[in-house]
Order: C-alpha cells, then structure tokens, then sequence
C-alpha cells in the first residue's frame, strides 16, 4: 500500500494583503517551495496523488459554530476595507478574497486524507495545505488558521468511519489550542449527535443510540515553545498542567519548551518517556500529525535547533501505532530552506525508505529535562506507563527553581540562545539510497523463504576471517560455515547491498554467540544486539562499547556492573506485553538512540514466549537504527514465527497491539530502578534534571 500526497497551488492563492509584521511569515512559497522539492526529489512520483476537495458545510460544523460558517462565507465578497475590518475581530491571523475557498480546501484534504486512508486505498499520506488550522477555534479564527483542519477531520474519523480512538500528535512549535479546546472534555458521550437527533426518534431508536454511544476519545498530544507564557500565544492553559476536563483527564498531553535551541536529543527524549508510552497504551485506531515544521532549525518562529531529519524518526516512530495508519497535515514552518528538507524527510519515511543514522545525540538539556519531569508527574496518575515516573518537586520550587535558573544563568543562556537564534547553517539531510536487496534471508532447507525476501547466497568457503579458527581445529564444521555466511550478509549490509536479514540456525548457542562476539571491528564498529528471551551463558559480552547487549527476559540478574550489559527482567518475561512494551520504549529506544549502532542484531531465544505482534512491534522501531540494517537470528525450531518476522523486517506496519494489560507494580518498579542506575552512563534515559549540572 502507497502514501498519497494532497497539493493543489489553488491553495497557494492567497496571500497578506496589507501590513502586518505578525502575518507576513505566512506566505503562499512555503507551499509551492514544499511541493517543488518533493517533484525535484522523485518523492511526489513515489505517491499516490490524491485530489483536495472543498469541505461541506456539515463537515466544518463538526468543529466550528454556524454563526462563525457564516461569516467567514461573507468574507469573498468584502473589499479590502471590509476585511481588513473583519480581521480585527481576531488575532494574528488575516483573511482575503480567496481564503473561505481555500480554507475548505485545507479541510477537504485532510478528509481526503482520512478517507484514503480509512478505506485502505493507501497506508499513509501527508496533505500539504494553506491555511492551516490548529489554532483557530469554534467561533474565532486565529494564529493564521480558519478552519481546524485536523480537529474537523478527527471528528470526520469518528463519525464517518467510526474510528473510536484517535492519536493527535502536534509536533508545530506552537501549541494547537484549538484543538484542545475542541476535545478538552472528551471522551465523552456524543452527546451532541443523540440530543439533536432524540427529538424526532421514538423510543427504539433513542435505545438504539444509547446503545451504540461508544466512549469517543481523542488524545491530543502537543510540545510548543511556551517561556513560561511568555511566548505566542501566551496561554495559561498551554502548560504541562492542562491535562483535560473531567471523563478527558490525561487525553491532553502538553509539553512546554522553555527554552529555545531544543535539539534532536531532546525531542527524541520526550518522545521515548511521554508520547510513546501513552500513545501505545491509549492503543489508537487512528494517527493525525499536525505536522508543522516550524519546530525545526532556522525557523525564526521556533528558533529551537532540531535538524530536519529528526522528522525521519517522529514519522517513524508512530508509524507502528494504529497498524501503520497515519495522516499528516501540514501547519505551520516559515524557513523556506527548513521546511521543504523537514517535509522530504517526514514524505521518504511514509514511502518507508530507511532511516538516517540518528547522529550528533547527546543529553537532553536541564530545561527540556524539567518539562519532561513535570509532564511525566502530571500525567502520572492518568497512565499506568508513566506511574512510576519520579514525582515533580512541588510547583513553586520549580518554576521558583526555573525563574531563579533563568535569571542567574541569564547571560550564559543568552549567549545559548542568541547563539541558537543565529545558527542559521545545518548539514543538507543525508541520502537515504534503499538498498536493492530491501530483506535476505539465511533458512535451512525445508523453511520456504517468504514472499519479498530474497534467498542469500553466499560463497561456500569459509570467511576468511574465520580461516584462522578453521586451523586451530574448531570443533564444530557447520556451525563455522554459518557463522562464515553470517559474515558475509553483514559485509553486504554495511556495504548497503542488503538492507535487513533473517536467519534460522540450528541452535543458537553460546558457541555461535561466542563467533558474532569477535566480529571485527573493520567489519562492524557498534552493534547493539537485543536478545529477547533467556541466554544461557554471556560468557563473551564486551566491555569495550563495540557491542551494547540488552537483554529481555524473565531472568533476575544480579546487579551489572558492565555497562554496555543490560539484562532487563520481566516477572512474567516477554509474554507480559505492557512490560516488554515499556522496556523497549522507556529503555531500549532511548539506549539505542545514544549508542547509534551500525548494526542490529536481534536474537530471539526459544521459549522467550514474546508474541507476534510485539515481535513484530519491536522489529518496526528496531529498523528506525542503523539505516534499517537489523538481522533477526532465530532458531530453526521457531520457524513458525518467520512470516510475521518477515513481514516486519519489509517495513509492513505492526498489528496494533491487543488492548495493553496494565504495567505490572513491581515490573514497573523494577524498570525504574534500572533506569535511574544506568541514567548515570545513559544521557538519554534521564527523565528528571535532578543531578544535571
Ligand atoms: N513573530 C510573529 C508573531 C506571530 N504569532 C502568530 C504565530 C502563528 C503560528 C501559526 C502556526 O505556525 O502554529 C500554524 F501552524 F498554525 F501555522
Ligand atoms: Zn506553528
């Protein structure tokens, strides 16, 4: 299944017509600058070309009042007098003659969008649109927004598709506050829907509606640059202690920058310890990005310093939620340099092309660290993920704390973010060249080799890396030949010719465990091996750093001292989905990001009794590292699990998880000890600014 792209330049036909040094940034070239670098790529011949069409009446209304619908009907025929008078009723926003025509088609789009995508027509897709919309609200245009184009294609969703649970991820620099405001209280009863229609139903029928009134849910999910308040559109309500209304408590998720010059290291660590946790537990049917790009370097609204192919990663780490399913819509992104390199990446991801390496990590900053601790103990209570996340020093110390931080470091920081405001030069993003081979495999035999994998052949003689073993007289013939195949699949995925592998060996022993352990190191430099399940005896871990080993299981093993050995232990193993689920999120994602691997190894041993689905969850975020080259080892005996590995390792999109069981109170424990021990060694695991410097 494709990624449709919806563009149409009608939208690119209108523009300020007056002075405003608030709305001049919102300028017709970000979209035709967007669209162009997507056709100069070949990006826009990979998708399926979806035609925009006008929002309904009906459909506007799913979000906004009839008497606002109304108004700004009027608006094509006014003069420039007229509105420019009209315009004064709102802020930071402006309107024109073509505006109300191309609101509707910004709304349309994203319901093209949803329907594409609802009806299986295509996996995924991004819709480029003017004027955007997360800021306008019920009755009030707003932040250059008319209509909300996302809010009104997630109600679309529900009641047209009848998607119960939808993720929104607002990842624009600016908090979306009407989208907020629209599903503040939800889940709710629809209560709208049965009370304007109970009047004129007899009683069966109003029966019927009470029965199929199903808990309606939208989780809104947003970062924005905020200072304490001090920054556009200076709200209260936009702070990590806007968690929701009444049944809608802990479905809004607001994560305030206070600071600029936010980096890659920090978006990525919000996303490991808040947004993944709570999004794979909310388990939606259905994800909608609010995708502005004006959190990325040299925006001059967002001066925060992310590189633009950090969208690669956010892109791909929801897109294993929802069973692949999501809808990007753009917002906002005022750097003509910025925006079309940011939309490129989010569109290549889509189109599943492997990831760039993730380089350049490094801590996440104090601040980002104090918003992420404050977050994670707002939210606490409302998510069973973030329960055991370490309570937030009470409020007035911290914002004390914050503002005492801000005014003492104030020139320091000055310097930091004058020096973040200038940055006005990044590296282009790297190429992202598919391999030709995208999956090889290595089976025995009498395994058929899955449909889309490729059967690798290899030489027969042995590597002759492995020569020298041969001549001390190892013991074991075949296993040498394997681990000598194995050799060669690497070389291929390092030269880029193969991209992920899979490959079924008699036993995986200490003794083929042992052979990887002295991959070379001009064949390989970091290889983050995962093992799922027991391993009897590690008698070859490395203390070197040229392997980082995490290991899943139910094993209890007493405390490591080697850090590059990370033995985490589920009471119930790998079967207990929302432990394993956590492990990876809360620990493996945020590892794997600081360590950077070249290559990835995933070993899962018999009896791990991890299931398909989070089998195939884990390959799914795996393959976001090392430019997808991830080789799955598995014993012959376990070959009934090789098409749903297969299927992963081709970058199809995980089912959704069955409805996650809650973290277990001990595991979760357990799994926040051995995050605050190794968050000394681990930048990325932090999650509170206690010990920062
Ligand atoms: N220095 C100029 C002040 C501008 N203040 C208004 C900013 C509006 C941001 C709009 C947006 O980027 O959030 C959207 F996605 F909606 F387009
Ligand atoms: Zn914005």
């Amino acid at each position: 299944m494709g990624t449709a792209l919806i563009y149409d330049e009608e939208m690119t036909k209108y523009k300020l017509l007056w002075v405003d040094p608030a709305c001049k940034i919102e300028v017709p070239e970000r979209l035709t600058v967007s669209y162009e670098a997507l056709v100069r790529s070949g990006l826009s011949d990979r998708c399926v070309s979806i035609p925009p069409r006008e929002a309904t009446d009906a459909e506007i209304l799913l979000a906004h009042s009839e008497e606002y619908l109304e108004a700004v009907k009027k608006t094509p025929y006014m003069t420039l007098e007229d509105l420019k008078e009209f315009t004064l009723q709102y802020g930071d926003v402006y309107f024109h003659p073509n505006i109300y025509h191309c609101a509707k088609l910004a709304a349309g789009s994203a319901l093209q969008l949803v329907d594409s995508v609802m009806t299986g027509k295509v996996r995924n897709g991004i819709a480029l649109v003017r004027p955007p919309g997360h800021h306008s609200m019920r009755s009030a245009a707003n932040g250059f927004c008319v209509f909300n184009n996302v809010a009104i294609a997630a109600q679309y969703a529900k009641q047209k598709h009848g998607v119960k649970r939808v993720l929104i991820v607002d990842w624009d620099i600016h908090h979306g506050q009407g989208v907020q405001y629209c599903f503040e209280d939800d889940p709710r009863f629809n209560s709208s829907y049965s009370l304007r229609t109970c009047s004129r139903l007899n009683r069966l029928n109003i029966l019927l509606i009470i029965f199929i009134l199903v808990f309606y849910s939208v989780l809104y999910y947003s970062w924005h640059r905020y200072e304490h308040q001090k920054f556009w559109p200076n709200l209260r309500e936009s702070d990590y202690d806007s968690v929701g209304k009444g049944n809608g408590a802990g479905f809004n998720v607001n994560v305030p920058w206070n600071k600029v010059g936010m980096e890659n290291s920090d978006y990525l660590s919000i996303f490991c310890h808040v947004l993944l946790p709570v999004a794979y537990e909310f388990c939606p049917d259905l994800v909608l990005v609010c995708a502005g790009f004006d959190s990325a370097i040299g925006d001059p609204e967002g001066e925060m310093c992310a590189t633009p192919d950090i969208f690669a990663h956010l892109t791909h780490l929801l897109m294993n939620l929802a069973g692949g399913k999501l809808c990007a819509v753009l917002e906002g992104g005022y750097n003509l340099t910025s925006l079309p390199q940011s939309v490129c990446q989010t569109v290549q991801t889509l189109l599943g092309d492997p990831l760039p390496q993730p380089a350049g990590l490094r801590s996440p900053c104090k601040s980002a660290l104090e918003s992420l601790q404050c977050v994670r103990s707002a939210h606490r209570r409302y998510w069973s993920f973030l329960k055991h996340a370490a309570n937030q020093p009470s409020t007035d110390i911290s914002t004390k704390r914050i503002k005492l931080a801000n005014e003492e470091e104030g020139k320091t920081e000055m310097a930091v973010e004058e020096r973040a405001a200038e940055i006005k030069e990044w590296p282009e993003p790297p190429e992202r060249p598919s391999p030709p081979v995208r999956c090889a495999s290595l089976l025995p035999e009498d395994v058929a080799c899955p449909d889309g994998l490729k059967l690798f052949s290899s030489s027969k003689d042995l590597h002759p890396l492995l020569a020298s073993k041969l001549q001390n007289g190892a013991d074991d013939q075949d296993a040498l030949i394997t681990v000598s195949r194995l050799y060669a699949m690497i070389e291929k995925m390092l030269t880029n010719e193969i991209g992920s592998g899979l490959v079924l060996i008699s036993d995986i022993s200490a003794a083929m465990m042992g052979a990887l352990q002295d991959l070379p190191s001009d064949l390989v430099d970091r290889v983050l091996v995962v093992c799922v399940g027991k391993e009897k005896d590690l008698n070859y871990l490395t203390t070197d750093g040229k392997m980082l080993f995490v290991q899943i299981s139910d094993e209890d093993k007493e405390k490591e001292k080697n850090k590059y050995f990370i033995p985490v232990s589920l009471k119930k193993g790998c079967s207990d989905t929302a432990g394993f689920i956590q492990a990876v999120l809360g620990l493996l994602l945020p590892l794997a990001y600081e360590y950077d691997p070249t290559l990835v190894l995933l070993v899962r041993t018999p009896g791990s009794g991890v299931d398909d689905s989070m089998w195939q969850q884990l390959i799914g975020l795996l393959l976001g590292f090392a430019k997808g080259h991830t080789l799955v080892l598995m014993q012959t005996n376990e070959k009934v699990h090789v098409g749903p590995t297969a299927s992963a390792l081709l970058g199809r999109p995980a089912p959704p998880l069955l409805e996650l069981q809650t973290l277990d109170q001990e595991d979760g424990e357990a799994l926040e000890r051995l995050r605050e021990r190794l968050q000394t060694d681990w930048k990325m695991l932090q999650t509170t600014s206690e010990g920062t410097e």
